[in-house]
This record gives C-alpha cells, structure tokens and sequence, in this order.
C-alpha cells in the first residue's frame, strides 16, 4: 500500500483480507443464477436474481425497492416483463456526500457447448482467477461494492458518505426501459446524488489499474432475407431460385472490408478527429502490444501504434457481424434452403454520430445492395437498440478521488483510458441527471468479458473491494475541500 494508511483503513483492508472467501462464496451464489437477459426464456432467472441482489442490499440496512419498468415487446411482437430495477440508499445525511453506484446483474448467455473449460455457471478457481459467467461482467464489481460497505457496517465504522444504488437485469440487452425511471426519478432519487459511479469496464493491462473516461455507443441492427413458406430440399430445388442464405451473406458481406472499415456510405461523416488534448492522453499509457494480444488472445491486430488501436477501439464507429438466426446451426449439415434467415451485427458508436442518421444510412444502404441481385425474395431491415457514446471531463475532481484510493491500494497511478465497449446508462446520467459519472474498472484485460473463459482474478476482486473502500474515505474528504472552497468563494 502506499503512504501511511489511517487506521481506519487498516481495520477496512484487514477485514477484507480476513473475510474473501465470504466474499467469494457471496460471488458463487450470484454466479450460480443464470441471469442471461438476451433469452427471454431466462426472463424469469434475470428477476430472481434482481430479488437476491435486492434482499443483500436489504441485508445491509438499505432501504431497497424493485421497481417495476414494464414490459419488452420482442422482434416476433409478444410482450414479456422487464426485469424490476433496483433503486437503493443507504444514509441520509446531509453533512455527507451522496454516491450513487450503478451495476448490472444480468449477463450474456453462455452454453458449455460454446467451448467453456468450467461450467459456465458453477464459480471454478483456477490460479487465482475464479471462472464463470458475470464474474468480471458485473457481478464480481456489484459485489465488490457492496462487499465494501458491509465492512464499514461490519467494523461499525461510520460509513463517509449516503450511498445510493442503481442495479438493473437488462445492460446486455440495452438497457430497455431505463432511460424512462431515470427521467422519472430525476428530481426524486437523483436530487442530492452527487457522484454517480459505474465499475463496468476493464483495465487495458493485467497489472496497471485504470480510470475510465469515455465509452463507445452501439446500434444493433438485424436483416431479414425471406422467401417461401417454408424451407426446401436443397437438392429437389436447389440451383433454380434465389436462395435467401446467399442473399443474405452477400448483404452481411457487403458491410466491412477485410480492414475493419465500415463500407456504408456517411458512417463516418460526423466522427469528430483526434483533438491535442486527446492524442496527449494516448501518448501517456504505457502500451505493449505484445501483452495486449496476448491478453484478449489474438495473433494479429490489424494496427501497430497505440495511437491507431486507441483510435479505433475509442474513437472511431466499428462494425461487427454477430450471427444467424433461422438456420440449422448444430453440428451437422441439414440440406436445406431456409426459407427466412436473420443476420445480426452491431456498429459501435461514437461522437458526434447521429443514431437515427446511421439508421437510415444502413437501411438506405442495404435496400441498395439488395436490389442489385434483382432477387424476388424480401428484405427487412430494423434496427432493435441504439445506445450512445460517453465522455466525461477527466477534470472532474471525483477522478481525483479514485486515484488516491487507487494510489493506496496498488501504490501506482492509474492509466487514464476510455473503453470500446457500452454502457447504455452512463449517457442517460450525463443527459438526464447532468451528475459528474466516473467509470471505475476492476476488472484486468484478460478478464474475457462475453468469452467462454470469463474470469476475475481473486486478486482483483478483493483489492478492488478495498479501492471501493478507500474511495469513500477519498470522496468524502474531497467533497468537504469543495464545499470549503465553495463557501470561501461565496464569503470572499
Ligand atoms: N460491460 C459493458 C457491456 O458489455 N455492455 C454491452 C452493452 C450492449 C451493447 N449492445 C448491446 N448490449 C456491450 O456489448 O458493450
Ligand atoms: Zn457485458
Ligand atoms: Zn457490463
């Protein structure tokens, strides 16, 4: 640890030292729930685990309510029920700061046949990394926060600031349904909110820890090619219709280069370039692109500097084709000629794009190519999620805060970085409730989040608990230097 920690935060680390495999054993059971909110048969598993994180919260003496959003309304028309979103707080004290921290409990799915060594629910410690679905995406870093405060209530030491907690069952699939609570709760819930923090994101190395400040939107679209009623043999048919797998692939194909650059007219139109101030950053994070790769498990990037990795994986739009619906997708050949397949891909988002213009320029764009193969068959393009881009302003003292919480944990500064992926509320924060929102990672590079080896290490896990510890300590002093300042301002 670095510099002389006070006591206080010798009696916090020591408990959580001594206490981990609570800690851990807290983790399995979460792990254990398969919360996959891209399944709507597994609707029921995302709501039962929204009742177990609520009733912990509930453990702690929070007050907690689960709040009912409405229902989702799925690509084939039939409406389910959204998961009920968690709304949480702890403390009312006006002398104290109020943190609001935002996690999701639901996960992606994930099928042993998908290649897994562990069984995708089942928490398996392999040294020092505890496997499993949601370990890193989210449930570890959930956990890791509340696992903080039960040791200030646990050690009854006086917690610095009112806590508040957001946790939602529906981040992988786009936050459905969110942006309306918010909206509604923006004078109520969020009033005296003064910190917003999200533990969603990675560090870009194994060992450095990292400060996140900007996330990538996403647009995910799906593309409908259908011919007749019903699949036919490919033998007794094949060779005299348009077949609408080959319309499809075609359109899928037609969408990036074997580069990575999106082939659609315009996407590129309202990306704003590298600023200075931006560049400076980048030339600031140590990178090794031999470490990296190894660490997300790839041979070839298709960039060399960090500054164009960066670029693309921060800055710039990227396209990725997701999958298939309505083929026969098991191990085998069915000689069929489907008859409607489904093709899925995502174009990440970033500043200034326009979500309703890149809606129109892949429609426009796909309704083009189709047409050239003068195929009789039809095509629908819809777009079913758009979530925006987020940066924040790396000035803002809360990054103070968690880099002396980080500083006495790890005894390093953090690298400031943003991230390629998304986390549909932190714009909806920024916009709804204009609250300062730090991203505040846990988890390392190789983490795998989504992948069939998703892992936190224990590591991680238990000393991202004591960062989140120390942070309250941290912002809790810091929020009393600004209300000094700002009444020596007002008296001056
Ligand atoms: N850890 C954040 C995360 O994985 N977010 C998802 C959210 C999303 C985007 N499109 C659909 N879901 C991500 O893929 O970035
Ligand atoms: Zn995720
Ligand atoms: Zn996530």
């Amino acid at each position: 640890f670095s510099g002389s920690l006070s006591l206080e935060e010798k009696r916090l680390f020591q408990y959580i030292d001594e206490h981990q495999d609570e800690f851990v054993q807290n983790l399995a059971e979460w792990v254990a729930v398969e919360s996959d909110s891209i399944q709507p048969q597994l609707r029921g598993e995302v709501t039962r685990m929204m009742k177990i994180a609520a009733a912990r919260l509930q453990d702690l003496g929070a007050k907690t309510t689960l709040v009912d959003i409405g229902v989702q309304q799925l690509p084939d028309g039939q409406n389910i029920s959204l998961p009920p979103v968690i709304l949480a707080k702890l403390g009312e004290d006006p002398l104290k700061p109020t943190v609001c921290f935002y996690g999701h409990v639901d996960v992606m799915p994930a099928k042993i046949e998908d290649g897994w060594k562990t069984r995708p629910y089942i928490l398996t410690e392999i040294d020092g990394n505890f496997y499993g679905r949601g370990t890193t995406d989210n449930k570890g870093p959930v956990l890791a926060w509340i696992n903080a405060l039960s040791t200030y209530i646990n050690l009854n030491i006086d917690l610095p600031v009112n806590i508040k907690f957001l946790i939602e069952g529906m981040e992988e699939s786009g936050s459905n349904g969110l942006e309306e609570l918010i909206q509604k709760e923006k004078d109520c819930f969020f009033s005296n909110v003064d910190y917003i923090v999200i533990s969603d994101n990675l560090w870009l190395t194994t060992k450095k820890p990292a400060l996140t400040y900007g996330t990538r939107g996403n647009a995910c679209f799906s593309v409908e090619v259908s011919g007749g009623e019903k699949d036919l043999h490919s033998g007794g048919v094949g060779g005299i219709i348009n077949e609408p797998m080959s319309d499809l692939i075609a359109l899928l194909d037609s969408l990036v280069n074997s580069s990575g650059c999106i082939l659609i007219p315009g996407i590129y139109d309202d990306v704003i370039p590298l600023t200075e101030e931006e560049m400076k950053q980048y030339e600031q994070i140590e990178f090794d692109l031999q470490e990296y790769k190894a660490n997300i498990g790839v041979k070839k990037i298709l960039y060399d500097t960090k500054e164009e990795i960066f670029s693309h994986l921060w800055r710039l739009p990227s396209l990725s084709i997701h999958g298939i619906e309505g083929a026969f997708y098991e191990p085998g050949i069915k000689t069929v000629i489907p008859s409607r397949v489904t093709g899925k891909f995502s174009i990440r988002q970033v500043p200034h794009m326009d979500l309703s213009k890149v809606e129109h320029q892949v429609k426009e764009y796909l309704e083009n190519v189709f047409s050239k193969r003068k195929s009789p068959n039809k095509l629908m393009v819809s777009m079913q999620m758009g979530a925006m881009p987020w940066v924040a302003n790396i000035d803002d003292p809360q990054y103070e805060a968690a880099k002396k919480a980080i500083k006495r944990v790890f005894n390093q500064d953090p690298d400031m970085i943003r991230d390629g992926s998304t986390i549909p509320i932190a714009r909806m924060f920024q916009d709804i409730t204009e609250k300062s929102v730090l991203m505040f990672p846990l988890g390392a590079a190789d983490d795998g989040e989504h992948s069939q080896k998703e892992k936190i290490s224990r590591s991680n896990y238990i000393n991202g608990t004591k960062v989140f510890a120390s942070f309250l300590l941290e912002i809790s002093k810091l929020h009393k230097e600004l209300q000094k300042a700002s009444n020596l301002k007002t008296v001056t």
